[in-house]
């Protein structure tokens, strides 16, 4: 398997009004090639510090990220990234929204609107081009946000809780879609979540922080065939699992008040 990622003693402190706060401690982590990763962990210990400092709009103060070898510096088009909030353009149209990174690497228009296009569709948004953002739900403003992200064709995919602000229902819907984008696709993803389920639903392996400073408490591989039996014995084994490894360091963020 080829390393498509790798974190090396990441630590991350953050200084302010002469407060310090660890976040992120001595992290070593490697994701491989087309693979699904996905980090959870209690609120607070630095699930999308990590990530923020892996798409490069925030810096380790030790270690480095390298990303097929080379040591991220900032952000780049190779690393795509979808966030919790709806983050769409909402002056632009869907297609425009879609084409916009495009445009910023100056693909011609022909070509851009080809492309979009070929996104809008394998997200399910065909015949909404020309919507604004304002007209759609939130699940759909969701999916042109990834449309948006695959659009641009980068290395790795990095999804911060995508599906944290969709109802159960709208959220599983768009699970499966992501799942097969990805394995039509072939990327790599690393995703953030604080849902058992979900990071289960998903994931190749599934990488538990500790409460802060976040540091690799435990990597669990999901070793279950998909399409995935969110009732099986096997899948709530795992669920069973990871409650108990979570469990401790949810209890350490509550003892502390956070
Ligand atoms: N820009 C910043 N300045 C100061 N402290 C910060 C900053 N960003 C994050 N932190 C602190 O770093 C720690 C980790 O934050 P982070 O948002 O990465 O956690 P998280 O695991 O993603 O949390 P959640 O699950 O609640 O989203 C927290 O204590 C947070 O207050």
């Amino acid at each position: 398997m080829n390393v498509k990622l790798k974190v090396e003693n990441l630590s991350k402190i953050f200084e302010f009004n002469g407060n310090r706060v660890k976040a992120l401690e001595n992290i070593n982590l490697e994701v491989y090639e087309n693979e699904f990763l996905t980090v959870m962990g209690p609120s607070g210990c630095g699930k999308t510090t990590l990530l923020r400092i892996i798409a490069g709009l925030d810096t380790p103060t030790e270690g480095r990220v390298l990303l097929d070898g080379r040591e991220v510096k900032g952000p780049g088009a190779d690393r795509g990234v979808v966030f919790q909030q709806y983050t769409l353009m909402p002056w632009r149209t869907v297609l425009k929204n879609v084409t916009f990174g495009l445009e910023l690497r100056g693909v011609p228009k022909d070509e851009r609107i080809k492309i979009a296009k070929k996104f809008i569709k394998m997200v399910g948004l065909e015949g909404f081009e020309d919507a604004y953002p304002y007209q759609l739900s939130g699940g759909m403003q969701q999916r042109v946000a990834i449309a948006r992200t695959l659009a641009n064709n980068p290395e790795i995919v990095l999804m911060d809780e995508p599906f944290a602000a969709l109802d159960a229902q709208t959220r599983n819907i768009l699970q499966n879609e992501l799942l097969k984008i990805w394995q039509k696709d072939r990327k790599t993803v690393f995703f953030v979540t604080h849902s058992i389920d979900e990071a289960i639903y998903l994931s190749d392996r599934v990488v538990v922080l500790t409460a802060r400073p976040g540091r690799i408490k435990e990597i669990v591989e999901i070793k279950l065939e998909r399409p995935r039996d969110r009732t099986s014995i096997e899948f709530l084994e795992y669920r069973k699992l990871l409650l108990e490894i979570l469990k401790e360091e949810v209890l350490k963020t509550i003892k502390r008040g956070e």
